[in-house]
């Protein structure tokens, strides 16, 4: 079974977030480490950042490895997950092109991008870490409800409530039917899994999480069945089971 914990506040699930993370590095500094995108994990970022410039940590051996990628955008596009993870993470930290493994959404052949994150993550022999956020729906990356759980990397036709949420990472209108993602195969195959949720906008699917069956339709309580995988929650993410 996995671990559940609620936490008052963000700020809160913000810390125990980045110890996590923090910890994993310590553990094994040529770690390789995938972490979401989304509005959820950007403090958390802030707090890594703070903690390995206070113990002066070698981030050099780290392989830092993206979730997803809407099909279309680059990391020159403002509010794509690239570039997002650039600007909150990767050029803090100053992380280096060459520990870095995303997708590309603007690749020409979508299906080769798969196969190239795929073969890299294969070459590393997997994922140590992954701190994922939930959509709305119970996504993971853009793994959307009653996607096949058998694939790696994948490329998905995004449902409305992923199109409709994308609004608020970008300042102009953007046309995004699909996306390009770890697939659920590849997530639970990692070694310590860690999600958190936020935000009253959680509530309903979180309250499925906990109380709800474990199925591929909400693809996040799939987690349920992992002993190495964590989630965190706020009041506001949680309300209905706030204990
Ligand atoms: N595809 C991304 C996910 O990688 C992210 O974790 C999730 C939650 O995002 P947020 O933290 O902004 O709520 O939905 C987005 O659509």
């Amino acid at each position: 079974m996995a671990k559940t914990r609620f936490v008052e506040t963000h700020e809160e699930l913000s810390v125990l977030a980045a110890e996590k993370i923090f910890s994993c590095i310590q553990q094994k500094p040529d770690a390789v480490v995938c972490l979401a995108g989304g509005d959820t994990p950007l403090r958390t970022f802030d707090i890594f950042i703070e903690k390995t410039k206070h113990h002066s940590v070698d981030l050099s051996k780290i392989t830092f490895v993206g979730l997803d990628e809407w099909i279309g955008l680059d990391g020159f596009d403002k509010g794509s997950c690239r570039n997002t993870l650039d600007e909150y993470l990767f050029s803090p930290l100053n992380v280096k092109e060459n520990q870095i493994i995303f997708f590309d959404g603007k690749a020409e052949s979508t299906e080769g991008e798969c196969n190239r994150i795929r073969n890299a993550i294969n070459r590393l022999g997997g994922l140590d870490f992954i701190l994922l956020g939930i959509g709305e729906n119970g996504h993971l990356g853009f793994n959307e409800p009653d996607v096949p759980v058998d694939e790696l990397v994948h490329i998905v036709t995004l449902d409305n409530i992923t199109r409709e949420s994308a609004r608020k990472y970008f300042s102009s209108p953007v046309n995004v039917s699909k996306g390009i993602t770890l697939g659920m195969k590849l997530i639970l195959s990692t070694k310590e899994i860690v999600t958190i949720a936020s935000g009253e906008s959680k509530a309903p699917i979180v309250d499925q999480i906990i109380n709800g069956p474990v199925t591929h339709k909400v693809p996040a309580s799939l987690l349920n069945n992992l002993e190495i995988a964590e989630f965190i929650f706020d009041k506001t993410a949680a309300s209905k089971n706030f204990v």
